[in-house]
């Protein structure tokens, strides 16, 4: 069986390494084989990501030391202004090297060693920058909950992982991105989860620390460290802007895209996952984050299998056990135009070298224009509304939909007890207690739908709800009540809109003269789910912008009736005797939004 590497003529076969990635080329006929290829991985430049030759020498002694060596190419298109700025990275995996009941500096030996041969490598090969794995000096022993791993932790400035990637940097000329554990002595030993960026002639040009936190199956990290507090940092090193997304912030499109607005043109995503859990949405997320992001992208999982002294639990009802799985290798590159690399094996050590025109980065933003279409105003906005305690999320709720048929419950309900200024819950209450059906003439069509008002009821509590939270996503404000202003209101002007009474009968607080006209579902008969189909939406649009909103209050209620902002309705001449001022038809859509847009929650 051929495998990724083999047709790139740089490693073994799939059955040897345990990746997946090519078999395609076992069973796709030879005629579709490029077809498929190009959707798979992607073609860059109009052609498959090529292998890059690496001397014999090297090869020779990656398979000697039992790593998996692989190395290609992504370029870009020339330009007349700009050089080609090409870079070649390398990412590292590693295994521990030594069990876990091995002592410490032991096992941290072992580990430098293994990682100093890669390294050396990647040195020969030219590699400018290199990142290797999250927490690469040490086991990864925080599914344990045990704090003795802790042991592990270290300065970022000057522990002997850092001193041992200066050196090598210095000796390599070449940027080390090395995640570590970090012990923060200058504040009181708080540990984080780091990468220390150490530059081409050794200095540590700064760090950054994990963001997003892991609690998920038997990922225990939040025991250990806390979440970061470095921002989303760029390091403006001397071959590329580069940025560290670790491990579980590839979860979150918002972290991979805070560095993209930094102006990273590269991310290293260095990770410990396993298979169970994580292996499907491997190759997808970097992938993504690199198109969505126009960056490069160098995803590297930790390999191999590590197996704890003590068993432990992680609360999902698993028996006790003493590894997390198989952390499956897999490291890879992905470009801004969706190319990707194949992936180093899955279950050995690996060095992946790629080239990289970041020309390309830029190529990119000008062709699909994500940078320029993104709103990132609204994005704002939302997030600043997310954050607030008070948040109410928006959602569209279609009321027809509802098996209840929420809105023709309220207009029931408020027809039965016109009560002005009454809040819901005295209507609902009322009419619980009159426990009597209501006849209700549908205007729209001129039918009459019998209603028991316990059924009313029943509507008014999603009514309510979905009023609610209408009245808190729009902003609306009553001069004359604080709370709960624009559910009363929505209340009164649905009922006026449907009864063809006049708001100020109903909504004493509202300023317009004239709301009327007919708002209802075309319906047959009983009111029973599945018998309404679209509402008609007559509306009177004379209600003033005002406090109340008029014209986005209008639209509003247009949405709420009609279940969609695009509904093809007008907004009619109202025909009650409430309505004497002139209107003439206006377009609903033709009414501008309000500031907010209006949504509703179904609290289904
Ligand atoms: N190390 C780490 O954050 N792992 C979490 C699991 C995952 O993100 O796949």
């Amino acid at each position: 069986m051929s495998s990724e590497g083999e047709m790139n003529g740089t490693t073994e076969s799939v059955t040897d390494d345990g990746s997946l990635g090519g078999f395609e080329s076992e069973y796709v006929p030879a005629d579709k084989l490029a077809h498929v290829q190009r959707v798979l991985y992607g073609w860059n430049c109009g052609k498959p990501v090529a292998a890059v030759p690496l001397s014999p020498k090297l090869v020779a002694a990656a398979a000697a030391a039992s790593f998996d060596l692989q190395a290609y190419s992504f370029t870009a298109a020339p330009e007349q202004l700009r050089p080609p700025r090409i870079v070649r990275v390398g990412l590292v995996q590693n295994s521990i090297c030594a069990p876990t009941t091995a002592p410490f500096v032991q096992q941290r030996q072992a580990i430098f060693e293994r990682c100093r041969q890669m390294i050396d490598a990647a040195g020969a090969a030219g590699v400018q920058v290199l990142c290797l794995q999250e927490a690469w000096h040490m086991p990864f022993g925080f599914c344990t909950r045990e704090k003795q791993w802790n042991e592990f932790a270290e300065s970022a400035e000057s522990g002997p992982s850092t001193r041992l990637c200066q050196e090598l940097a210095r000796k390599h000329g070449m940027v080390i991105i090395s995640p570590i554990l970090e012990r923060d002595e200058a504040h009181g030993g708080t540990i984080w989860n780091t990468a220390v960026v150490v530059g081409h002639t050794g200095g540590v040009l700064g760090k950054h620390r994990k963001v997003h936190i892991p609690r998920v199956g038997d990922f225990n990290e939040s025991t250990y460290y806390m979440e970061g507090n470095t921002g989303h940092p760029v390091f403006e090193t001397a071959f590329g802007r580069i940025a560290v997304n670790i491990c579980y912030g590839r979860h979150h499109p918002m972290n991979w895209q805070a560095f993209g607005l930094n102006g990273a043109e590269l991310v290293l995503n260095p990770s410990a996952t396993v298979g169970e859990l994580s292996e499907p949405m491997w190759a997808i997320e970097a992938r993504n984050a690199a198109i969505a992001n126009s960056y490069y992208v160098g995803a590297i999982n930790r390999v191999g299998t590590e197996t704890f002294p003590n068993p432990f639990t992680s609360g999902d009802g698993r028996p006790a056990h003493t590894d997390f799985g198989h952390f499956y290798g897999s490291s890879y590159f992905a470009a801004p135009d969706a190319s990707r690399t194949p992936s180093l094996a899955r279950n050995k050590d690996g060095l992946m070298i790629a080239d990289m025109d970041l020309n390309l980065c830029q190529q990119l933003r000008d062709k699909w224009g994500f940078r320029m279409t993104a709103r990132y105003e609204l994005y704002a906005e939302e997030l600043a509304r997310y954050v607030r305690p008070d948040f109410q999320p928006q959602g569209r709720y279609d009321a027809m939909a509802s098996p209840t048929i929420a809105v023709l419950g309220l207009l029931v309900l408020v027809a039965a007890c016109p009560s002005s200024g009454r809040r819901l819950h005295d209507i609902t209450d009322a009419v619980a207690a009159a426990g009597t059906t209501i006849p209700v003439t549908i205007s729209a069509t001129g039918t009459s739908v019998t209603m028991p008002a316990s059924n009313a009821v029943a509507d008014s509590v999603g009514s309510s709800t979905l009023l609610s939270t209408l009245a808190s996503r729009s902003g609306f404000t009553n001069a004359h009540e604080p709370t709960p202003t624009i559910a009363d209101t929505l209340t009164h002007l649905v009922a006026a809109t449907a009864t063809g009474t006049a708001a100020s009968d109903v909504a004493p607080f509202a300023t317009p003269t004239a709301i009327s006209g007919s708002a209802l579902p075309s319906t047959t008969g009983a009111v029973e789910p599945g018998s309404v189909t679209r509402p008609q939406l007559a509306m009177d649009a004379s209600i003033p912008d005002g406090p109340v909103g008029g014209a986005a209050l209008t639209q509003a209620l247009a949405q709420l009736l009609t279940g969609t902002s695009s509904a093809p309705a007008t907004l009619l001449p109202t025909t009650s005797a409430a309505s004497s001022a002139p209107h003439s038809p206006v377009p609903l859509l033709a009414h501008s939004l309000p500031e907010e847009p209006v949504f509703q929650l179904s609290d289904r």
